[in-house]
């Protein structure tokens, strides 16, 4: 899983968090490694209006974008497989190449740099992530 936080706020300055033991034995002078949980990464980064990435090759499902969605954090993330379903359903982000690293850029910025549409895409995950939950998947299962 990866989540990249970067606001305009901070042009060069990359912070990566995540729940490994050893994170912090990894930052250099260009990126800030920080342990979090990741229910706290989530809500830091949808606090702090950044964007959820997932630039999988190929992703199965995604349950990762499910849960930033429920903290109404815009996705943006592979056109290859699971996450077409999803962003589809939720109208909650930009589906990207995994190859094309200009395409993820530009997806990346468009999303911190609107925030119009940073809004509309939280505004919709929140009102659609019902269509995710377990009473509705249950629902579906014959
Ligand atoms: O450092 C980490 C990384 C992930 N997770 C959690 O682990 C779960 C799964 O994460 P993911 O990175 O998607 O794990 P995989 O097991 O590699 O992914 C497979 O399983 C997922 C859950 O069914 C599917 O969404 C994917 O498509 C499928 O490839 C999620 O709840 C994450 O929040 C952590 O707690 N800590
Ligand atoms: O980018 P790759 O090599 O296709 O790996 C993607 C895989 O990594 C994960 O994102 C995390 O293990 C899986 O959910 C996914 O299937």
């Amino acid at each position: 899983m990866y989540i990249l936080d970067i606001s305009l706020e901070l042009t060069y300055s990359t912070l990566i968090l995540g729940n490994r033991d050893d994170i912090e034995e990894k930052s250099n002078n260009s990126s800030v490694f920080l342990q979090r949980s990741i229910p706290e990464i989530y809500r830091l980064v949808a606090k702090t209006k950044g964007v959820f990435i997932n630039p999988a090759l190929v992703e199965p499902f995604g349950l990762t974008l499910i849960e930033a969605a429920a903290y109404g954090l815009p996705v943006v993330a592979t056109k290859n497989s699971g996450p077409v379903d999803i962003i589809k359903a939720q109208n909650n982000g930009l589906l990207v190449d995994p190859h094309d690293q200009k395409g993820i850029a530009d997806a990346l910025l468009k999303l911190l740099a609107d925030k119009n549409l940073w809004f509309e895409c939280r505004k919709n995950e929140l009102k659609n992530i019902h269509r995710f939950s377990w009473p509705k998947h249950c629902r579906m299962t014959p």
